[in-house]
């Protein structure tokens, strides 16, 4: 699914008009229509009912004021518009036209430029329904005054019980970053027009936005297949996965052949996780490489699917430079490898040595985690430069801590704008780059962006990144672009966890091999769904 920017929308929506001949006006009110037909579905009880509306002085106002006119000649609803501006003469050009009609049509409209009324609280607590058009893709940074204290009211009727619906977006909630800066409205549902608003997938706006329905308003299909974002799908999924996999002709050595390597003392459970991941995503072969003094324990923690090996190591159980060769034998046996999981010693040259080296001539796809990726930023330019001079695929599977050293940057500032830095790492480093989160991003050296929808807090445990890791690797395997095998992965996995999850009838207890046993059921999962045998969560 196509998500947008703001910036995009309004070219959209500038093209619809000026070059398909679609007047605005005619938007603002398939809009209005489609919050007004949602409501009708949602509320049975909607003839007669009290709904009070709160209007910006914006388009997002017009769409409040379009509906407030539907609602009282369609469905007789006892409305009353609040304009939350200081005068008509402040009204975008559609909102003015849409609140001349209202006017004529005799509806109550009552306005507060600051925002601070008792009459506004009194009359949104004893409605039935209240309808925030206050901002749209239009608003940025923090709500502070009047519009502060409509929102207020606005919350505080839906805790009392009043049914609240966002116009396009939670009014406070940024459209493009889904942050929330200030005060910002709680909606049961949201009805966004055209497509997605990026922000409404982000936390925390996604969960202010409640449900969100997706409203169409005759722009032209053509337009929406433009944007640079997208949410990955179930069908996305099933299909790019099935074209390689379910040909009639099956065999192992058409499903790949992954290669992990990982691994030093006390953190052999990470290879494990890993490799045991590649199998359960349908690596037709696994191969584990671990530093020699370590390849008994892994032997026995290992799923016995997994083919084991041992390279050589430093003093301190971690891969040796001298491991290079024998390493990169192993790597063009497969068809994908993974480095990273629990190698430890980052401080250790010769470690840093062999991952360098690694990294720079493994001629398969590759997915680099965890203490490669350290190993990687301690010299970012270094680093950036041995990715993109890498003749196959890559994807980078940082967590923010991770991205902010890749990056030279603190963590925190990662989190504040993860859309940007995670495809200013996918431009630096000029490969696939996934930044994990509650909504973890997947950006390319082209600009497209991926955001994924699946997964759940049980999944923050120790673990749970070594299990991507295998995924990802499994799908490069089977020839996914990088950019198709990171989205695909991260929602399997995170699909796995929310099945997971849902078994296990709790979050605090998932651990990170419960991520693996589920796997083929989250595959399952997609391609019932995108064959329309079951209907997505
Ligand atoms: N352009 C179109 O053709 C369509 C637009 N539509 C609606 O129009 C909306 C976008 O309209 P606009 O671009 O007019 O913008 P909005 O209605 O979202 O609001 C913009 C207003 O918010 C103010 N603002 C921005 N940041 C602020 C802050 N921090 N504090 C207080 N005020 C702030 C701006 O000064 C501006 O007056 C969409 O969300 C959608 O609801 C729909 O009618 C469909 C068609
Ligand atoms: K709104």
């Amino acid at each position: 699914m196509n998500v947008a920017t703001s910036q995009e929308m309004r070219e959209i929506d500038r093209r619809t008009i000026e070059e398909f001949g679609v007047p605005s006006l005619i938007l603002m009110e398939n809009a209005a229509t489609r919050v007004v037909e949602t409501l009708a579905q949602r509320r049975p009880t909607l003839r007669g009912a009290r709904v009070a509306i709160v209007c910006g002085k914006g388009n997002n106002g017009g769409d409040g004021l379009a509906i407030a006119r539907h609602l009282a000649v369609r469905f007789h609803a006892r409305v009353t518009v609040w304009m939350i501006a200081p005068d008509p003469g402040a009204l975008s050009p559609d909102a003015a036209a849409n609140l001349e009609m209202a006017e004529k049509f005799g509806l109550t409209i009552h306005w507060i430029a600051d925002g601070v009324s008792v009459e506004l609280g009194q009359s949104l607590a004893s409605s039935d329904i209240v309808i925030d058009a206050l901002l749209g893709t239009g608003f940025r940074g923090a709500l502070e005054g009047g519009g502060a204290s409509a929102v207020e009211a606005i919350n505080a009727a839906g805790s009392a019980g009043a049914y609240v619906v966002a116009v396009d977006i939670p009014s406070g909630a940024e459209a493009d970053t889904g942050n929330v800066n200030g005060p910002a409205v709680r909606a049961a549902i949201t009805v966004t027009f055209a497509l997605p608003k990026i922000g409404l997938l982000l936390f925390p706006a996604a969960e202010l936005a409640g449900e969100v329905i997706v409203g169409e308003i005759g722009t032209p299909p053509a337009l929406l297949e433009g944007v640079r974002a997208r949410a990955t799908s179930a069908a996305d999924v099933a299909q790019w996965i099935p074209a390689r996999i379910n040909g009639r002709d099956s065999n192992k050595g058409k499903f790949g052949h992954v290669t992990v390597f990982a691994g030093s003392a006390g953190l052999i459970g990470a290879a494990a996780l890993s490799a045991e991941s590649a199998a359960r995503m349908g690596s037709g072969l696994v191969t584990l490489a671990v530093p020699e003094g370590l390849l008994t324990a892994a032997m026995s923690v290992a799923n016995p699917v997994v083919m084991t090996a041992g390279l050589p190591q430093t003093p301190k159980q971690t891969f040796s430079s001298r491991a290079l060769d024998d390493a990169l034998a192993l790597a063009e046996k497969g068809t994908a490898a993974a480095i990273g999981p629990g190698l430890g010693g980052v401080k250790d040259e010769d470690l840093q040595k062999f991952v360098r080296e690694f990294v720079a001539r493994c001629p398969v796809p590759l997915v680099i985690d965890a203490d490669a990726l350290n190993v990687l930023s301690l010299e970012p330019d270094r680093g950036a430069s041995l990715v993109r001079g890498r003749k196959a695929a890559t994807v980078l599977t940082p967590h923010p801590g991770e991205m902010g050293r890749l990056l030279g940057i603190e963590t925190a500032q990662v989190q504040e704008r993860r859309l940007e830095h995670v495809r200013h790492a996918a431009e630096t480093y000029g490969c696939a780059v996934l930044l994990k989160g509650s909504r973890t991003l997947i950006a390319t050296p082209d600009g497209r962006l991926t955001i994924n929808t699946t997964s759940n807090p049980g999944m923050a445990t120790g673990g749970a990144g070594d299990v991507l890791t295998g995924v990802i690797a499994t799908l490069l395997g089977q020839k996914l672009a990088a950019g198709d095998a990171a989205a695909a992965g991260a929602y399997a996995h995170g699909l796995a966890g929310d099945l997971a999850v849902l078994s296990l009838g709790g979050a605090a207890g998932l651990i990170a091999k419960d991520i693996v046993d589920y796997l083929p059921k989250a595959i399952g999962k997609c391609q019932l769904e995108s064959d329309g045998i079951i209907s997505g969560s």
